[in-house]
């Protein structure tokens, strides 16, 4: 079979200007040979794990024959939207570059680019093997895989894992990487060979760099000595009084406190802990405590705050604001706590259509300390990239929780840098010097022992155990740890138990019982007082496929909030749905007489805004019936059967929409959501009567409170969100959330996912399943994310925390 051209050489993110980054590693080497102890330990091997190791080699596959043969599948798999079409222009730049190139080597190419889309930084060829499909999530959500296209378990059938890892080995496109050392060789010409092989695994020469950059930078800070202020016992006795402690168990170790101490000490630390443990209290405080001495030498510390979405930041710029004015300290000590939280690519300096900033390792960033908020979300580039930006001498903290998702870029930092915060792993001199300086003994049935040389970073990294937000009575809390736990029968027990108590914060719909109208009922009006949604909802209209509406009893009658539940949306503000916000923007509309500079305008947007906030529907999906997708067309189509909106326009008035890229231009984050109003135009021409136009609202998301008005032609990537996925929703919290699952289990449904759902909720959560049994065995799957920052952190915790 003839050859075809894929793509222009050159083309394509992934391996653009791939040969001057591999020149710098190689130059970095040179200047800096030793430079892997600490955070890059020397790696064992991993044992071969593909199941056909040891054993006769299978038929190979046809697909394999030769790259001709293996081009038409990688180009069917793209055409499905199996893969990228970035990664199928980087195996046609590496047939181009090497015509002869093995098969073998440029399916595993393809393949190690798809999986860096699924957010792992490389391909392991052992995982791979043993499970192809899954390994890959192919084929992607939504698709049945049905039809003549074969799987990749149909491609890499017969490939051991010996043999592949030879086939790479050997190729001029790879370079082998020492597996003792984790370093290249220097040798310039094997510098600017794309892939990049260590073990098992095979990485993008681009993302390789970034973990050894991320390993290399955190190494060298934890290897820095320790400058604990001075006075550090009496300040930390005055900013964590004894009152503060909330429990019996809390009086005994104060988490909060050990947190402050380490990362007073040192130039980095990570804060983990769960919703409302007190991350930001705690690190509020230690801002105080590093800036009291700064401040009295006249020489206060240059503090930034940042959080990697702007509605992140935004959270975080409220909460510090309030915890703030509450700080017991001097005023001159206070003012120079900033509240304002930017975000990372703000904070670097993003370059439109880059993905190089303004600040690097040439052109560092002017700070002393940097708080990075929701670290979760921060993926690997992100964070080689403020590393490489970040002045030696500067403290960089990380705030998150380590069991939400990773970002959906690739790398899992925190979750990798967190991988021994539970066991705590602190050596001896650790724990002495934290109970010498905290008073409190440092104890948890949860600690296990460690040494400075084994774990450098656990010494610097705390967990905080203590949920204040969601306590003992709180049922959120109590499925969030179950779920968090991986118990899926306990988080079953608890849900169910939880659903059937009344008043509880937690219901469970199942929509096999229920029927669909459950859904749209809940959706739409939140939870009717006195109704109980998981038995007796009447059937109806958002059953199957059917659009919301079509058959509902709604659509020519008066809407459901005044059909017989007795339910006002306006007398159970914790527990709204979508009609709410409509509500407000059709009741607290401005008089037409309110001329366009009335205030009025910009604080009833605000007010729908806010109301728009009090629910979200998660999805773990987005294709299928219970996606995002479709589920956001059914709803439209429901409130426009109740006369709530008038979608025959792309736009119309009441359009909630969420922002998918960032756009510098007009100030909009990734993430930030806004909705459409019908607001008066400022000018009338010739005494014409004023006008009026539509214009999305949305939050500054700069602690402000002040809005950003936007007109909807000016918006490029946005897409409606009455339905969001759980990812997207990361960094943010409602009042009342909604998590609907898909009817069946598929890869990315883990207990991280359901986690991270859960813990939007500030008040009432309620789980959705179309089919039992898919809550319970997604909470039992935890997500694995494949990078080598986990092998370098695992050395001597063999065994214990798999
Ligand atoms: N030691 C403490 N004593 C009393 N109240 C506390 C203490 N620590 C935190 N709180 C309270 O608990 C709530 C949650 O704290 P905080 O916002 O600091 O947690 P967080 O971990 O940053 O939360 P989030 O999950 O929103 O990021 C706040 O109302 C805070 O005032």
């Amino acid at each position: 079979m003839k050859k075809k051209p894929v793509v222009a050489e050159g083309q394509g993110d992934l391996f653009a200007g791939m040969p001057s980054p591999a020149a710098e590693d190689a130059r970095d080497d040179k200047a800096n040979p030793g430079a892997v102890s600490a955070l890059r330990e020397p790696e064992e091997l991993p044992p071969a794990n593909g199941l056909a190791t040891g054993s006769a080699p299978a038929t190979p596959s046809p697909h394999l024959d030769d790259s001709a043969a293996l081009m038409t599948v990688l180009e069917q798999w793209t055409q499905r939207g199996w893969l990228r079409a970035l990664d199928l222009a980087f195996v046609g730049f590496l047939d181009r570059l090497r015509p002869e190139a093995d098969p073998r080597l440029l399916v595993a190419a393809a393949l190690a680019s798809h999986q860096l889309g699924h957010g792992h930084v490389c391909l392991d060829l052992g995982a791979t093997l043993d499970s192809p499909d899954f390994a890959l999530s192919l084929p992607p959500e939504g698709d049945t895989g049905r039809g003549p296209t074969p799987l990749p378990s149909d491609v890499l059938a017969g490939l051991d894992v010996d043999g592949w890892r030879a086939a790479l080995a050997g190729s001029p496109l790879v370079e082998q990487v020492d597996g003792t050392h984790l370093i290249a060789s220097n040798d310039p010409a094997l510098a600017d060979r794309p892939l990049v092989l260590l073990g098992h695994r095979l990485y993008l020469r681009r993302y390789w760099r970034y973990e050894r950059r991320v390993g290399d930078a955190l190494r060298a800070r934890l290897t820095l000595p320790a400058t604990p202020p001075p006075d550090l016992a009496d300040s930390m006795g005055a900013l964590f009084p004894r009152s503060l402690a909330a429990t019996a168990e809390e009086s005994r170790t104060d988490w909060q406190k050990l947190a402050c101490a380490l990362a007073a000490r040192g130039a980095f630390s990570i804060i983990t802990g769960g919703p409302g443990t007190g991350k930001t209290t705690t690190v509020i405080r230690l801002l105080a405590l590093l800036q009291r001495p700064a401040v009295e030498a006249g020489q206060p510390l240059r503090i930034r705050l940042a959080a990697p979405t702007g509605k992140a930041a935004a959270r975080l710029s409220t909460s510090i604001g309030e915890q703030v004015s509450r700080l017991d300290v001097a005023d001159d000590v206070r003012a120079a706590i900033p509240t304002d939280v930017t975000t990372l690519h703000r904070l670097l300096g993003n370059r439109p259509d880059s993905r190089h900033f303004r600040h690097h390792a040439g052109h560092l960033l002017p700070l002393d300390v940097l708080v990075i908020d929701e670290a979760s979300m921060v993926d690997l580039e992100m964070m080689a990239a403020v590393l490489d930006a970040l002045p030696l001498h500067a403290r960089l903290i990380l705030l998150g929780d380590k069991d939400q998702l990773a970002s959906v870029e690739a790398g899992a930092v925190l979750g990798d840098l967190c991988r021994d915060a539970e066991a705590g792993r602190y050596s001896d001199a650790t724990r002495q010097w934290l109970e010498a300086v905290s008073g409190d003994p440092v104890q948890d049935p949860q600690l296990l022992p460690g040494t400075d040389d084994d774990y450098p970073l656990a010494q610097q990294t705390v967990m905080l155990r203590l949920s204040r937000r969601f306590g003992e009575g709180s049922g959120i809390g109590r499925l969030a740890r179950d779920v968090n736990a991986a118990d899926a029968d306990a988080a079953q027990a608890t849900l169910e138990a939880l659903s059937r108590q009344p008043g509880s914060d937690t219901r469970h719909i199942e929509l096999e019982r229920a029927g669909a109208k459950a859904l749209e009922t809940l959706v739409l009006d939140g939870y009717p007082t006195g109704t109980s949604y998981d038995g007796g909802a009447p059937q109806g209209a958002f059953e199957g496929n059917a659009p919301m509406a079509q058959g509902s009893r709604h659509n020519d009658e008066s809407p459901p909030s005044a059909q017989g539940s007795g339910y006002d949306p306006r007398s159970a503000p914790s527990a709204q749905g979508y009609g709410h916000y409509l509500d407000v923007l059709r009741r607290e509309r401005p008089p037409a007489s309110t001329g366009p500079d009335d205030p009025a305008w910009a604080a009833w947007a605000s007010a729908v805004l806010a109301a728009f906030d009090t629910f979200q529907l998660l999805c773990a999906v987005r294709k299928g019936d219970y996606g995002v997708e479709r589920l956001n067309a059914r709803i439209e189509t429901a409130l426009a059967a109740r006369g709530g909106i008038d979608p025959r326009q792309a736009w119309y008035e009441g359009r909630p929409v969420l922002v998918t890229r960032n756009d510098y231009g007009l100030g909009l984050m990734n993430g930030d959501v806004g909705i459409a109003l019908m607001l008066p135009e400022a000018q009338t021409l010739n005494g014409a009567p004023r006008e009026s136009r539509l214009r999305v609202a949305f939050p500054r998301n700069d602690g402000s409170g002040a809005l950003r008005f936007v007109l909807p032609s000016r918006l490029g990537a946005i897409e409606t969100v009455y339905a969001m996925t759980v990812h997207k929703a990361q960094g943010s919290e409602f009042a009342h959330t909604a998590l609907i699952l898909p009817e069946a289990l598929n890869p990315v449904l883990t207990k991280e996912l359901i986690y991270t759902g859960i813990t939007r909720a500030k008040t009432r959560f309620t789980l959705i399943e179309p089919r039992r049994g898919v809550f319970r065995d997604a909470v039992g799957r935890r997500v694995k994310r494949l990078s080598g920052l986990v092998m370098h952190l695992s050395q001597g915790d063999e065994g214990e925390a798999s």
